[in-house]
């Protein structure tokens, strides 16, 4: 893994720290003007969305419906409170084994995490847990990270039971699930991996770096275990869902809401840097997750090469959110990652894949899309698209020529190849968050040319872009992301 330079710590605030704020969200009830017509590929955000029905043995609310779901999933409910002190309970056996780190088989010996975690600290969490772990006993300190007190695996997967799919990726597919043994609900990612023995286990070592872990800008990490030909990886639920899926459910995604979102991956990209010496590398919006708490959190970091290079999918590790210079050959740094965080932003705030080849040029689209909210080409699943030859336009039909200028890579013939796109990104001006259908701030603009500037040298940092006022002076509240959040699951 490439180190980029070391960057300036700082504390960061929790964006559950309450702020001077609006009272109420202006932006928590959705738009009615929002096409209810679906993008395809909306199978996935409805799982997430609708009631599920109980797994057996799940308890239920007499209409087989689980708590949370019968909840909307708001927080509150006893098992989320569960979840939430399961979480507590493997942060504190987390901080507990950093102690003793050199005697744990399960740190990698060149870890990051062993030379850093000590001198830094995610301001919000670990303050108070460290001071909890302190008072606790040398026996107890001695726990490893995956047992509890009678020394039972905290997560097993025959203690999980399927209650329904959360979604798939190039990797592998998320399932929610139920874990009888702890009450609680769970997100369990199972990575079909084309390795020997051997491999899976060094697989199953490197993962453990997410075990250390503990921030609220990143998803919480419960454990992972082989699945026959699958690594199976168990994280937190984010009931809300990917901002992918919830800007292809319900349409571009409030300006205010954006910011936070910026607001929480560059802290969660900060920590990971800072503290882990991690470089996430995959930052698009089906890697940002947020929840019916009003937490928005970033997953899929990349921790481990081996589980890289095993994944049997010949399209993982190209993605249409790489900077120009990683897709000329240059190591990835944390300003790579800005990049991915510049082009999700402008997808999220006009509801569709921003590369076209005629950037601005939006008045064709305008006309044709008065009744529609979304771009069919660019709501197309990533997962299913494939790299297809462009078809020259022959016709004049306005509709075609919307969709010959998309630069999705979605079937219809009329979309370009990857490596055309690749080539675009690297020789053209960088997109930009502007829409002839809506004004944005001109500080969110600002921002987000300051994550496009295609020399990174020019790009701003982490740092630089949460002094910046679109984020310093957001007068958004958790309380306004749980409104929107709910609002987002309510429609269906
Ligand atoms: N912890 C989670 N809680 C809730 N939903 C999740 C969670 N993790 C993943 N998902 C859902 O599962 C989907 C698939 O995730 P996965 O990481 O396998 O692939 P992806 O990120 O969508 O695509 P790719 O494999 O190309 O990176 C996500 O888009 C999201 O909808």
């Amino acid at each position: 893994m490439s180190q980029p330079a070391p960057s300036t710590s700082k504390p960061i605030p929790s964006l559950a720290s309450p702020t001077p704020s609006a009272s109420s969200s202006s932006f928590g009830t959705p738009k009615s003007s929002i096409s209810r017509k679906k993008p395809l590929g909306l199978d996935i955000s409805k799982s997430i969305l609708k009631p599920t029905r109980a797994a057996p043995g799940l308890p239920t609310n007499g209409d087989g419906v689980t708590p949370r779901d019968a909840n909307g999933g708001g927080g509150g409910s006893s098992i989320i409170n569960e979840a939430e002190r399961l979480r507590e309970e493997i942060a504190h056996l987390q901080l507990s084994s950093k102690s003793t780190s050199s005697n744990n088989s399960l740190s990698l010996p060149d870890s990051p995490i062993n030379n850093s975690s000590s001198h830094h600290s995610d301001s919000s969490t670990n303050t108070n847990l460290t001071t909890g772990s302190r008072k606790k006993g040398d026996k107890e300190k001695k726990r490893s990270k995956h047992k509890d007190k009678d020394g039972e695996d905290l997560v097993k997967d025959e203690d999980l039971e399927i209650i329904t799919d959360l979604g798939a990726g190039n990797g592998g597919t998320v399932t929610k699930v139920w874990n009888k043994k702890r009450n609680c609900v769970m997100a369990r990612k199972l990575i079909l991996v084309d390795a020997k023995p051997s491999v899976r286990k060094q697989i199953l070592r490197e993962l453990q770096i997410m075990n250390d872990c503990n921030s609220p800008y990143i998803v919480g990490y419960y454990g992972c275990f082989p699945v026959d030909v699958h690594v199976g990886i168990v994280l937190e639920l984010m009931d809300a869902g990917s901002l992918n899926d919830i800007y292809r459910h319900i349409g571009p995604i409030p300006i205010e809401v954006v910011g936070k979102v910026a607001e929480a991956v560059l802290h969660g990209l900060m920590y990971l840097y800072d503290v882990h010496r991690i470089i996430h590398r995959d930052i698009k919006p089906s890697n940002i997750l947020a929840n019916t708490n009003g937490e928005i959190k970033i997953c899929d970091f990349g921790v481990s090469g081996e589980l890289i290079n095993s994944i049997a999918n010949t399209f993982v590790g190209t993605s249409t959110y790489m900077s120009p210079e990683r897709i000329q050959g240059a190591p990835y740094t944390i300003k790579s990652d800005v990049w991915s965080l510049g082009i999700s932003l402008i997808e999220l705030a006009l509801g569709r894949f921003p590369f076209t080849d005629s950037q601005g040029n939006e008045e064709e689209e305008e006309e044709e899309s008065d009744h529609e909210e979304f771009d069919e080409d660019a709501t197309l699943p990533l997962s299913t698209q494939r790299p297809k030859l462009p078809v020259p336009s022959s016709s004049d039909n306005k509709k075609e020529k919307r969709k010959s200028k998309g630069v999705s890579l979605a079937g219809g013939g009329h979309t370009m190849s990857i490596l055309d796109l690749l080539q675009h990104i690297v020789n053209e001006p960088a997109p930009k968050l502007v829409s002839k259908r809506r004004t944005y701030p001109v500080e969110a603009t600002t921002f987000v040319q300051d994550c496009l500037y295609k020399d990174p040298n020019d790009r701003k940092s982490p740092q630089e872009l949460l002094a910046s006022d679109w984020i310093s002076k957001s007068k958004v509240t958790q309380d306004d992301l749980k409104t929107w959040a709910l609002s987002t699951i309510q429609k269906d």
